[in-house]
């Protein structure tokens, strides 16, 4: 299982900070919707720049424009962007294309979803990675749970990731359910000590991984 540090909503400064401390623990590098926002594309250029070695994904979220979308992105130096799951199968097969074009992916996020039909028609669309989505609002009412995994039980095909808010606490009930890669924002980036904590989530998987 590979972890993927999202950053999110933080100054730049700060992200190499946290990236400095953690880079070489951790998989894939996010670089969240709220940093493309703040600071726009460039930013997915300039952590590229000085991670040219690390798979970056770019929490783009496109729900429209997934032709223009994905290129901006890629355009970047993103290895990997997001396009939600609710857009229009036009939006999602243009993206597809873009990045075959490009020879990176797409990653479908399953943000507010709960009808495994749409997961059917992703899969017919040429979809291959998808995330699993407990969003930022969501966790203001609750916690991740395994049971979200239903979603993609009956499609053994995708690589799956997952992310919201996922903690020491939560992350032992994600690892059994063997995710391909494990999202985690918050719990690394809103602390003081985040190499410490992402030794110990590390060290979580990797005992998982030892014993099953
Ligand atoms: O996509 C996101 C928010 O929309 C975040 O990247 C994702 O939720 C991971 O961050 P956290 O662990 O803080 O929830």
């Amino acid at each position: 299982m590979k972890i993927q540090l999202a950053l999110d909503r933080l100054s730049i400064g700060r992200c190499f900070q946290i990236l400095n401390e953690s880079v070489d623990l951790i998989d894939w590098i996010e670089v969240g919707t709220g940093l493309i926002k703040q600071y726009g594309v460039g930013i997915i250029r300039e952590i590229k720049d000085v991670y040219p070695d690390k798979i970056l994904v770019a929490d783009m979220k496109t729900c429209d424009a997934g032709k223009y979308e994905t290129i901006q992105a890629f355009e970047a130096g993103a290895d990997i962007t997001t396009v939600m799951a609710f857009s229009t199968n036009k939006t999602i097969l243009d993206s597809i294309k873009i990045a075959k074009d490009y020879k990176k992916r797409v990653m479908i996020d399953l943000l507010g979803m709960n009808d495994s039909r749409r997961l059917k028609g992703l899969s017919a669309l040429g979809v291959d990675l998808v995330s699993l989505h407990f969003g930022k609002d969501m966790q203001q009412e609750g916690e991740i749970q395994k049971d979200m995994f239903f979603l993609i039980k009956a499609f053994p095909h995708f690589e799956v990731t997952v992310a919201g808010g996922i903690n020491l606490e939560s992350l032992p009930r994600i690892v059994e359910q063997k995710p391909d890669t494990i999202i985690i924002g918050s719990a690394i980036t809103g602390v003081n000590n985040c190499r410490e904590v992402t030794v110990r989530m590390k060290e979580m998987i990797d005992c998982y991984e030892k014993c099953h």
